[in-house]
Order: structure tokens, then C-alpha cells, then sequence
């Protein structure tokens, strides 16, 4: 199953090539001189959820943070909803992308509230999302349980009603109870259409609920499949991490 770039493009997405909401073509980006991600091709569909693996250091958060906006690519092609992107993260913001940040983006001084009034979406679809949120409204976020602050994070981007969500790691750190939780919100969202890229650091919980994933290593795509057969075969995807198959 080890594949080159070349042999990623072709793959067939649920809902078709048409349902593409996020696509990444040959993208090469890095740090300074430093080149992280090299020839990166990937897609994601409306109604998608894809998970994106790999050991410490792969290149998971560069990989976001280029489709973001927050590093130009030195090579390739970022597309969103069908548009090549080279403008800011505000505009793709604004044009349908909502990012989860793997340190949440939560201002800990703001009430919960606060943190989703600055988002795009109302209060109401976030609590619609996240009930449990709303005793806490009014309480200090720094004050939360970091499973409450995730939920507040995830919450804000879905409230936002995106075309595409990026997640950088979903449940590091939190309690069982709060990943199931926040598992069930990207179930929905997926249901309702929204394209979603995870970055997960426990292959296993990402592969439970995604349709398909890449596995990184080095920076370049060393596998890929869907999430049934990746698990299926569990042993390649460990062995994926460490760049051989
Ligand atoms: N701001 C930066 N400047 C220079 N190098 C960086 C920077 N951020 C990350 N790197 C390097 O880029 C490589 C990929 O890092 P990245 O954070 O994308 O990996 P990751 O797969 O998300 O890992 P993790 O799971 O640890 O977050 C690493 O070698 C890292 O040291």
C-alpha cells in the first residue's frame, strides 16, 4: 500500500472528485531553510472526515498551517472549494475555514461567552453543538477543564458553519468522556457536509471515526487508505510511522 504522490491524486473521493472541498497538489513548505513538508497531495470531501497521522515531527501542524494560510508553500497548490489560495488566513477564514489550533485558540482570560462571540457563528449553534457549555458561559475559560476548553474550541469553528475544518490534535490530553463528545460533534458536522481534516495523535481513535487517512512520515505521504482498511492492516500504519512499509 505504500504509495508515491503521483499514485495519490487518483483516488476516488466518497461523493466524488466534485465533492472536493480541500485539496493539496504536490505541496512542498517549510521554515526558513528548513523544508518540513515535501511533494504533500491530498483531498478531502464535503461530508469527509480524513485523518491525518504520523509520529512527532511528521509535519501534521505544517501541513494545517500551509492550508491555513500561516506558511506560503514553496511548491504545489493549496485549493479550497475549488480555488488555488495564496491570500491570508482571514480570507480563507472568511471564505468557509475554521481551524482548531492544537493549542485551541481559547483566550483564557475571556469568559466562554466571549470566546464565542469572537468566532463567526451565534452562541446558539455552538451550544447547539455543545449543551454542556452553557452553565459554564459566563465562567473564565482559563477556569475550564481542558476537555471544556476543546469543546469550547470546537464548538466556535462549527458555529461558524464552515466548508472545511482543520482540527490539530482532537484529544490530546483530554478524558475519554470528552473525546467521545467531541467525536460525535464531527460525526455530525460530517452529516451536515462539513470537510474535515483531523490531525489525531492515537491512530486508532482518528481511524474510528474518519472515512480515510494519510499517514506522514518525513513529511511526504508514505500511505494512505481508507480507514477500514487501514485498520484492517494496523501493523502497515505503525510501521508507516517510521517511513517504512
Ligand atoms: N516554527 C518552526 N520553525 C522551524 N521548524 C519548525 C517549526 N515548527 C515546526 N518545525 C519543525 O518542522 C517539523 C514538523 O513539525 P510539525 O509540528 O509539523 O510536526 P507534527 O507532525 O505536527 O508533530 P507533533 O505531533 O509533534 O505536533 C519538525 O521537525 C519541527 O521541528
Amino acid at each position: 500500500m505504500k504509495i508515491t504522490n503521483r499514485e495519490v491524486q487518483p483516488i476516488v473521493t466518497p461523493g466524488g472528485s466534485a465533492g472536493t472541498r480541500l485539496a493539496l497538489e504536490n505541496v512542498s513548505a517549510g521554515y526558513g531553510h528548513v523544508e518540513v513538508l515535501r511533494d504533500i497531495s491530498l483531498h478531502v470531501a464535503a461530508g469527509e472526515i480524513v485523518a491525518l497521522l504520523g509520529r512527532n515531527g511528521a509535519g501534521k501542524s505544517t501541513t494545517l498551517a500551509t492550508i491555513a494560510g500561516l506558511i506560503a508553500p514553496r511548491a504545489g497548490r493549496v485549493i479550497l472549494n475549488g480555488e488555488v489560495r495564496t491570500d491570508s488566513t482571514a480570507r480563507r477564514v472568511h471564505s468557509g475555514l475554521a481551524y482548531v489550533v492544537e493549542e485551541r485558540g481559547v483566550l483564557l482570560g475571556l469568559t466562554a461567552a466571549q470566546n464565542l462571540r469572537l468566532g463567526r457563528g451565534s452562541i446558539e449553534d455552538a451550544l447547539s453543538y455543545f449543551p454542556e457549555i452553557e452553565p459554564h458561559l459566563g465562567r473564565t475559560a482559563g477556569l475550564l477543564s481542558g476537555g471544556q476548553q476543546q469543546m469550547l474550541a470546537v464548538a466556535r469553528a462549527l458555529a461558524s458553519n464552515p466548508d472545511v475544518l482543520l482540527i490539530d490534535e482532537l484529544s490530546l490530553g483530554l478524558a475519554p468522556m470528552f473525546v467521545q463528545r467531541l467525536l460525535e460533534s464531527l460525526r455530525r458536522a460530517r452529516d451536515e457536509g462539513v470537510a474535515i481534516l483531523l490531525v489525531e495523535q492515537h491512530a486508532q481513535t482518528a481511524l474510528n471515526v474518519a472515512d480515510r487517512a494519510y499517514v506522514l512520515a518525513q513529511g511526504q505521504v508514505v500511505l494512505t487508505g481508507t480507514a477500514e482498511h487501514l485498520l484492517s492492516d494496523f501493523n502497515r500504519v505503525e510501521s508507516a510511522y517510521l517511513g517504512v512499509s
